[in-house]
């Protein structure tokens, strides 16, 4: 893949970062390379996640859910990291076999959902890597109970993918429930690349194969200077766009297939680098519908943000009919995906026209392939960027503290956090 950092330079925007201070980061690229190979080679906690283009056993991933290969229907419990690479992968790519994501407890989603799919014909995927998430797990008994209401033997339809202990391992093991194991030293965000990722992929019948490749050909291009990796490239910029006030990240993805991709990297920029009072904000758009409702604000607003361009160079046409409707000439006869192209050309001109900062990333095509080296890239951009920033990239302390104040307000312990709800001020007008 490629990464354009032409836009993001002060020569085209303001922020903008100067030529030579690229190279100056350039050093310390350097610096944070040797820190991240020794914390792969080290398996250390977090950095272990860019080695699983060679870790991740895609046999054993297809074993463990053989037994689905009938399903018409793949359902995933999960949320944030166990659930977003999965959605990403299969809103991504094409596949007979519908796929369906329970993350939020919403209760009038959860009922609609399962009422409208068929649960005898469905694959249950509880994946949690701490197997003690309250929503992950109050949604599979909302599962379970829906398929013991339809008479299907929920244990002949669920496997889980989960850590060594926690209350889903505990069932799995009560129930013999096929199991596919978190691998260690990697965190929620960082595992679409593992069994967490992967495992709805081959249910779908995704060459996960191929999705490793394009993630290891990234792998392969890390190296101690940003001017060789797209990957370390793309981090140096976000960090010194950042450093020059472009506090705010839009993703903007120019294929629909990749609107639940700029979901999975929200949670990657900001639960990685939202530290220590540092972090970009990432904002999730879609090119071309977002043009029509974000683009002015983009122009025209505050001089606090970049964007963040992925544009695959191939893809799927489709004709627009010839027409003799006066005014619309011009577009009979042309392709959607011309159109397309047109309007992301447009709108990175526009933006830099107006100064605005912006980065390009391309991928061939939305397929295995470009999936693996997309989201490779972006881990690893977001691991050097977090080794530039100086924070802890692979805790989420922020997060955990209001899973222990929802679980202390449900009963389910002591937690001083739960007190900080009766703290709340409220300032009600009616
Ligand atoms: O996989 P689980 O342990 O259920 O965790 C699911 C999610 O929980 C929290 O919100 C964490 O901040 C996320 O990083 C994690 O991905």
């Amino acid at each position: 893949m490629r990464v354009d950092l032409g836009n993001a330079l002060d020569t085209v925007a303001s922020p903008g970062i100067p030529r030579d201070a690229l190279d100056r980061l350039d050093e310390r690229v350097a610096d944070a390379h040797e820190r991240i190979e020794t914390g792969r080679e080290n398996h250390e906690h977090g950095y272990e996640s860019l080695n699983l283009p060679q870790t991740t056993d895609a046999d054993e991933i297809r074993t463990a859910v053989e037994s689905f290969a009938d399903a018409e229907t793949v359902l995933t419990v999960g949320i944030g990291g166990s659930a977003l690479g999965a959605a990403t992968l299969a809103h991504g790519l094409e596949s007979d076999v519908d796929a369906y994501f329970l993350d939020n407890v919403d209760p009038e989603h959860v009922s609609s959902l399962l009422d409208s799919i068929s649960l005898s014909d469905t694959a249950v995927n509880v994946v949690s890597r701490s197997g003690t998430t309250a929503e992950t797990l109050a949604n599979f008994l909302a599962v379970r109970d829906a398929m013991e209401s339809d008479g299907v033997d929920w244990t002949e339809q669920t496997f889980v993918t989960t850590g060594e202990e926690g209350n889903l391992r505990n069932l799995a093991e009560r129930h013999d429930l096929p199991a596919l194991d978190v691998p260690d030293g990697v965190p929620g965000r960082f595992s679409v690349l593992s069994t967490v990722g992967l495992a709805c992929a081959a249910i779908q019948g995704h060459d996960i194969d191929a999705v490793l490749s394009g993630a290891q050909a990234e792998a392969n291009r890390l190296s101690g200077s940003l001017f060789d990796s797209p990957a370390y490239a793309y981090g140096t910029a976000c960090y010194a766009l950042d450093e020059r006030g472009a506090g705010i990240n839009a993703m903007m993805p120019y294929a629909e297939s990749l609107e639940t991709f700029a979901e999975w990297y929200a949670q990657l920029w900001a639960e990685s680098l939202g530290k220590d009072g540092l972090g970009q904000t990432p904002v999730r758009a879609l090119g071309a519908t977002d043009q029509h409702s974000q683009l002015q604000l983009y122009r025209a607003g505050p001089r606090d943000k970049m964007v963040t361009f992925v544009r695959p160079t191939e893809r799927e046409d489709c004709a627009i009919p010839e027409t003799d409707l006066p005014g619309l000439e011009y577009l009979g006869g042309q392709n959607l995906g011309t159109l397309l192209d047109a309007e992301f050309e447009a709108t990175e001109a526009s933006l830099a026209e107006s100064s605005q900062p912006s980065v390009r990333l391309e991928i061939d095509r939305v397929d295995e392939y470009g999936l693996g080296e997309l989201l490779y890239c972006l881990e690893a951009s977001c691991v050097l960027a977090g080794e530039l920033y100086n924070v802890e990239t692979f805790i989420q302390p922020a997060v955990e503290w209001g899973k222990r104040a929802a679980r202390g307000l449900l009963g389910g312990g002591d937690f001083d956090e739960a007190d900080s709800v009766a703290d709340k001020s409220t300032l009600v007008i009616e």
